[in-house]
């Protein structure tokens, strides 16, 4: 037998819903930066999903769904009251909340093509008026009830905030959601086809899923950017700051890529979105350090920001509270998520690797009173 640490370069499925190959991401065949510059976040939803862009009536049609979905059950709500809110990371609440909606579908463990299609769209719908009532919940406030009439990115602002988005604050996130929504098989993708493929229900899926996306070395990494930037201060201090850290063999948050070794392509676009974000809020001081950070580190270690890096800078501008990020990402995730989903349940077999054994061999056993 033989092992691949981190099962790098390891082939594990087939799949038609994302690609990247020669440094080149793409849903279901369509670039990045075509989706980026042109694309709706709903629109993506249904390429992903369907694997083809949507017609006008079609992309109505979802735009509507997602819409009459949004509004969660009350008991999650009233259990989001409940948690030690002082000491819950808003990813935790999100894992859990989502595994309590889960509770409340009568279709959960249905998995006819037309109840993981409703399941779908709760879940899509769900999940940013969980993560914006939890946000106000926390801050003594009520959560905002979803509008019918706004689209998902400007419903996302409203929920948080209870007040309506400019169109450059909507057009700055819609592109965040196309950006983050699926990335073939990178690890929290990888643990919601492993989880279902043992036929378990989507809600344990997306729950896995989460957890997963929760950690540092995941989306975990842009709420630790935006850390790392307050910690700098300014970009005086950056360069003491970054060569201390890499001379302690400290990991640089938002760079390297297991993937990647040429450049994130999703990085260019969130640089871009940082500068002219930062230059409306007068703080142009975050995208200066972002930038500076980028030389030094690509300078001294030869690695490239991935998508974590400057979107930390780009969702501050947007007034989002840091540990909100990766929760964001996950919103925008759950895209991607339910599609593999879908596609693993539509093609499925166990996924069961082995483990070689380096553990000791022949072992006796002794009883308690003679060890
Ligand atoms: C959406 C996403 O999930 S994108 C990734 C988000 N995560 C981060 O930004 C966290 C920081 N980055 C990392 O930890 C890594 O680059 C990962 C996890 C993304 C990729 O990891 P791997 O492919 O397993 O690379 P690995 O961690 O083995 O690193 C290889 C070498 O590069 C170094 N390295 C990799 N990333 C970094 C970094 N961000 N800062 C400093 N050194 C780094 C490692 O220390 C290691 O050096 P060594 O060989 O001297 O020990
Ligand atoms: O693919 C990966 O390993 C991580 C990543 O960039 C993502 O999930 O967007």
């Amino acid at each position: 037998m033989s092992t691949t640490r981190g099962l790098e370069g390891v082939v594990a499925t087939t799949s038609s819903v994302s690609s990247i190959i020669d440094g080149v991401l793409t849903y279901h065949g369509f670039d990045i930066d075509d989706l980026a510059n042109n694309a709706s976040f709903e629109e993506v939803i249904f390429l992903l999903w369907n694997g083809r862009l949507p017609k006008e009536e079609e992309l109505k049609q979802l735009t509507e769904d997602l819409a009459n979905y949004a509004e969660v059950p009350q008991g999650v709500i009233d259990q989001m009251k409940m948690y030690p809110i002082d000491q819950v990371h808003p990813m935790a609440a999100l894992r859990t909340a989502i595994s309590f909606l889960g509770l409340y579908d009568s279709e959960a463990d249905d998995q006819s093509e037309e109840a993981n299609k409703r399941k779908a769209l709760k879940l899509q719908a769900q999940i940013q008026t969980i993560v914006t009532a939890f946000s106000r919940i926390r801050e003594g406030k009520e959560p905002v009830a979803p509008r019918k009439d706004l689209g998902f990115a400007a419903n996302f602002l409203y929920m948080l905030t209870g007040e309506e988005p400019d169109a450059i604050a909507i057009d700055a996130f819609n592109k965040a959601l196309v950006l983050h929504a699926d990335h073939e098989l990178n690890a929290s993708t990888f643990t919601a086809r492993v989880c279902v493929a043992t036929l378990s229900d989507m809600y344990s899926g997306i729950t896995a899923a989460i957890g997963a996306l929760k950690g540092p070395l995941h989306g975990g990494a842009n709420e630790r950017v935006m850390a790392m930037l307050m910690e700098i201060e300014n970009v005086e201090n950056v360069e003491p700051y970054i060569m201390n850290a890499l001379s302690n063999k400290v990991k640089i948050m938002g760079f390297g890529h297991r993937v990647y070794k040429d450049g994130d392509p999703r990085a260019k676009h969130l640089k871009d979105m940082s500068k002219q974000l930062t230059a409306i809020t007068g703080e142009e001081k975050w995208y200066e350090m972002s930038v500076k950070i980028n030389e030094i580190v690509t300078r001294e270690k030869g690695l490239l920001p991935n998508v974590d890096f400057y979107s930390a800078s780009v969702y501050h501008s947007l007034g989002i509270k840091h540990d909100l990020f990766t929760p964001i990402f996950a919103i925008s995730r759950m895209s991607g998520w339910i599609a593999h989903i879908l596609e693993q349940y539509s093609n499925n077999r166990l996924i069961r690797p082995r483990a070689e054994y380096v553990g000791p061999d022949k072992q006796v056993y002794v009883p308690i009173d003679q060890r």
